[in-house]
């Protein structure tokens, strides 16, 4: 039997490649990624789940921020598990709003509504679920970032060349929204 593979980094991967398989995976072993100042980690993703959803970890530095983008297709939970985080939302009216989540609390962004959010202590951690009509998009962190075997943090941030921020994040349903402004707080 031939197993494929997506990529060939992900010969190292833990998640089964035939879907429909039961599987377990330790603390950090998903499938990683640098980007920015996040290391991502991937536990399901769509071809897992026929398209249904995905489960991945974004762990940061106190101060990292992710710039104000939209998805057209694409429910995300922010549920955060250690830190703070500062998620900042708009609603489909223009209604901004900001709140400082820590761990327990609970975000949800809906499609077409901007978001950004920044760090705010050292070791945040938020479990993220992202999924929609457009699918998942799980494998726009390691297509715009870096694959990485490393558990921590990049040593220094990850940012992606020109040419891949103007291709990569409309193939995962990504708008960066580069003027936005936050009129909160
Ligand atoms: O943190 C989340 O996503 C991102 C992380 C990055 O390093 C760069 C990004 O552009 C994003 C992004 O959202 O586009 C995240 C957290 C939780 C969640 O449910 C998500 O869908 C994304």
């Amino acid at each position: 039997m031939t197993i494929e593979y997506a990529t060939a980094h992900r010969r190292a991967s833990h998640i089964p490649a035939e879907a429909g398989t039961p599987y377990f995976i330790e603390k950090g072993d998903g499938d990683r990624a640098h980007l920015f100042g996040d290391l991502i980690t991937i536990y399901a993703g769509g071809e897992q789940t026929e398209n249904a959803f995905n489960f991945f970890t974004v762990e940061g530095p106190k101060g990292n921020l992710i710039p104000a983008h939209v998805h057209a297709d694409t429910y995300e939970v922010f549920y955060v598990t250690a830190g703070a985080v500062r998620l900042f939302v708009e609603d489909l009216h223009g209604n901004q709003q900001e709140k400082l989540l820590t761990p327990g609390d609970f975000g949800f962004v809906p499609k077409n509504c901007p978001h950004a959010y920044r760090m705010e202590r050292h070791h945040s951690q938020v479990v993220g679920v992202a999924a929609g009509p457009g699918g998942t998009f799980e494998r726009f962190f390691e297509t715009l970032g870096a694959p990485t075997d490393q558990h921590g943090l990049p040593r220094d941030a990850f940012v992606p060349a020109p040419e891949k921020f103007a291709t990569v994040p409309q193939q995962y349903d990504v708008r960066f929204l580069r003027d936005h402004q936050w009129k909160t707080g």
